[in-house]
């Protein structure tokens, strides 16, 4: 039974250090942007890195998020940190009208509604209390699809707003042609139905996002979608986690209909070789540092990396499928398998019985990992991963091939670029897999006859990532022109 929707008051968001120098220093308003993110740790992050791109090009950014992830953030911030700012963006919290204690992923649409009805007014009163003197001037509110009704928010403020696509392009493509009701997709009558998208690789159900599906049982979250994608016209902007070299057919199929400007990939900027000081993202559970001195103790690219992100969590039997695989390779292994935060009696999410002590001369299991540091590491021979979008674009920074489970949402979709795009990677087949697939998937990457070619296609994404953010590359040009186009406002555009 859903617990009762508490009403919070409106927020008393956590005050920021007065900002001394409220000018740009040559005495005219400082220029602002404001970031305004979904409260999941695979939202936050693309923000928080997108807000240190545009801060490099001279612009105060501040993120807004809902006071849960400022709870989630602060259970990991070692003691001298405060959980006010982030590597220089500063934080705004404001209330998604849910006490802290409630259960919000057993009850998504719930949640979602209660977000979609509260978040507005605390935000608006956020921007009405924060940028209120004219020594400010706010360019720019940048929103991410879970939280569109910032664009409404960004309006009644006479802001521009720009919508930061933090999945593939695939997904902005897939999902506004089905909303736009502008090509035919599987119906419950029609699941066989192969469905051919200008631009992108051919799809049956099984790559679809799960949003879509005429079985889907998520009622919010198609209904987010649908007026997301039904309004495009409120955005200035539509930027994407990706990159020109990754998914060009796909931008050019939206060119006519709604362009999305590639300003990707968004991984902390270690995993691109640069300094590890400018990485400034968050992690919502504290690292267990132990697996990088395991990992140093292995022999280069022969451990097996599995993790399922920060919300997925997988059934007894499907834990059960991965864990006999594993013992079964005799592989060294690295297994993230975080604790549900709300138990549940079916065992989901629990390792099997013995399986530790039978496995402890093998591999290692840790509640979280500092996942770019694990990844970059000479040691890992491949990701078993859900292909959560961050963790896909972090795995092409590493050069490292993929074995694909997805489990929801995009991740269906993002598992058929891997393969058929990307090819960087191949997908275990099947909802609930057995052990012998899952263990025909590994030995296939590692050392199967295409364990070659995917390395080599793994290791050329990484260099073509690598060039489209460093300077001069397509992406850092794309950052470059939005920030010139913030720059200009509106009345002053040649119509
Ligand atoms: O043990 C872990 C597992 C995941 N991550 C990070 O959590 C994020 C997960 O985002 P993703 O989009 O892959 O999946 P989600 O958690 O949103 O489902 C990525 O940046 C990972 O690097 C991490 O730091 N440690
Ligand atoms: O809390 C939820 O209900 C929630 C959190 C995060 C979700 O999406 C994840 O974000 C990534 C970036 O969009 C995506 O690639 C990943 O597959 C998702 O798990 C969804 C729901």
């Amino acid at each position: 039974m859903a617990e009762e929707a508490k009403v919070v008051a409106a927020d008393e968001e956590k005050k920021l250090p007065a900002s001394t120098v409220a000018e740009d220093g040559h005495g005219g308003p400082e220029n602002h942007v404001l970031l305004v993110s979904f409260s999941a740790q695979g939202h936050i992050n693309p923000m928080l890195l997108l807000g240190k791109r545009l801060a490099s090009k001279g612009i105060r950014i501040t993120l807004a998020t809902t006071e849960i992830a400022c709870q989630r953030m602060l259970k990991s911030l070692s003691n001298e940190e405060s959980g006010e700012s982030i590597a220089g963006i500063g934080l705004l919290f404001f209330s998604d009208g849910l006490s802290l204690d409630y259960d919000r992923k057993a009850n998504l649409d719930l949640f979602m509604e209660s977000l979609g009805k509260y978040g507005p007014i605390n935000l608006s009163n956020l921007i009405k209390d924060h940028y209120r003197d004219d020594s400010k001037r706010l360019l720019c509110i940048v929103t991410n699809p879970f939280v569109p009704w910032a664009a409404d928010v960004a309006a009644e403020h006479g802001i521009p707003c720009a919508l930061h696509w933090i999945q593939p392009c695939m997904l902005y493509a897939v999902y506004y042609r089905f909303f736009n009701k502008l090509n035919e997709f599987p119906t419950l009558d029609d699941l066989e139905r192969i469905i051919d998208l200008p631009g992108l690789p051919s799809m049956s159900l099984k790559d679809l996002p799960t949003f879509i599906l005429p079985t889907s049982p998520f009622g919010t979250f198609p209904k987010l979608f649908s007026d997301l994608f039904q309004n495009l016209q409120k955005f200035k902007w539509v930027l994407g986690n990706s990159f020109d070299h990754l998914e060009k057919d796909i931008m050019d199929s939206m060119n006519d209909l709604c362009p999305i400007k590639p300003i990707g990939p968004l991984v902390p900027p270690s995993l691109l070789g640069q300094d590890k000081e400018l990485d400034g993202t968050v992690d919502m559970w504290k690292s267990d540092d132990s697996c990088i001195e395991w990992l140093d103790q292995q022999i280069p690219t022969s451990v097996i990396y599995v993790s399922f992100g920060s919300i997925v969590t997988l059934p007894a039997a499907q834990m059960g499928a991965i864990a006999h695989a594993l013992t079964e390779t005799k592989r060294p292994f690295l297994w993230v398998v975080k604790p549900p935060e709300f138990p549940t009696p079916d065992g989901a999410g629990q390792l099997p019985t013995s399986f530790l002590e039978e496995t402890k001369d093998q591999g290692k299991v840790v509640a979280w990992s500092p996942q770019t540091r694990v990844l970059s590491h000479p040691s890992v021979g491949c990701f078993l991963t859900h292909c959560g979008w961050n963790s896909t674009l972090e795995a092409i920074c590493s050069g490292i091939p993929l074995i694909a489970y997805p489990q929801w949402t995009d991740q269906p979709t993002n598992a058929k670029l891997i393969v058929d795009v990307f090819k960087n990677g191949v997908r275990i087949n099947g909802k609930d897999p057995t052990a012998e697939e899952v263990k025909r998937c590994i030995e296939e990457v590692m050392e199967g006859p295409r364990a070659e070619e995917l390395r080599k296609n793994a290791e050329g994404l990484k260099r073509a990532a690598l060039e489209a953010v460093g300077e001069g590359g397509s992406s850092d040009g794309n950052i470059e022109s939005l920030v010139k186009e913030m720059m200009v406002p509106d009345h002053e555009l040649v119509k």
